[in-house]
């Protein structure tokens, strides 16, 4: 089977700063440097995307998901490892992420999509069909700042799609608009993911995961845990969650 991206060995490290040096032998010590401990949000991750398939990231908060999708997306890249991506990117990560607060939702249309690689040309012939799929036909031409997290989150989904990605990232978003947006931005996958698109997504709602995956890949402190049918994934991730919270 044809692979849309590669993750190999890959391992991404954050600091965390601590407290700042109290006592005087610290502060020689570490002379105008800050103490931080690194910290693995990813450790050694291997995973092999099939192209056409519906993969969705499921794990507890912090286990690692966004740091993945970023990485795949190139808003960050690892310490050591690699990621191929086969395909043009199309991601759905940090709600407004990419937009400008004070431009125009319909200016933030054009910057956008053209950062996704849409000419001018492509954008204005699109540029309707987005406002639409968005329902602020009334909103367009006030500054996205004026919005809420539902709108930009509709506003986003909408440019999103509309680039006709090979690869769709979407993190948690759908969560954040009302029910009806959610069924329709649903819907709007399902038709991507039967016209071929690869779909990478992250999502708490396990009948979403359930519903859309072809794959589940179940990340636990920076590790898979395991990678495969979607019911065998989730359930064995509930397992687990039982199992940690009985025996606290
Ligand atoms: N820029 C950053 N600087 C420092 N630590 C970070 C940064 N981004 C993420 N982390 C840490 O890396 C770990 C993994 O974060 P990540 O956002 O990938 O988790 P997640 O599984 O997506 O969680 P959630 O379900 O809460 O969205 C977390 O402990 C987080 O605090």
């Amino acid at each position: 089977m044809e692979t849309a991206i590669k993750v190999k060995n890959v391992t991404k490290k954050f600091r965390i700063y601590q407290e700042k040096n109290s006592t005087l032998k610290e502060r020689l010590v570490y002379a105008g440097r800050t103490k931080f401990k690194e910290f693995f949000a990813l450790d050694n991750v291997s995973v092999d995307i099939p192209k056409g398939k519906t993969v969705g990231l499921i794990g507890k908060n912090g286990s690692g998901k966004s740091t993945l999708l970023k990485l795949i997306s190139r808003i960050l890249y690892p310490n050591s490892g690699e990621i191929k991506v086969y395909g043009r990117v199309s991601s759905l990560l940090e709600l407004g992420a990419g937009f400008h607060p004070d431009f125009t939702g319909r200016e933030n249309i054009y910057m956008n999509a053209s950062i996704m690689g849409l000419s001018k040309k492509e954008i204005d012939k699109k540029l309707n069909e987005i406002i639409s799929f968005s329902e602020l036909e009334d909103f367009i031409d006030n500054p996205v700042r004026s919005y809420s997290s539902g709108m930009y989150t509709r506003l986003a989904f909408s440019v999103a799609i509309s680039v006709e990605p090979d690869i769709l990232l979407i993190d948690e978003v759908l969560a954040v608009g009302d029910y009806s947006f959610q069924i329709k931005c649903l819907d709007r996958i399902k038709l991507l993911k039967n016209a071929g698109v690869t779909i990478v997504i992250v999502s708490h709602d396990h009948n979403v995961i359930k519903e859309l995956c072809d794959l589940v890949v179940w990340l636990k402190h920076g590790k898979i845990m395991n990678y495969g049918n979607p019911n065998e994934v989730v359930e064995q991730y509930l397992e687990d969650l039982c199992k940690v919270n009985t025996s606290v």
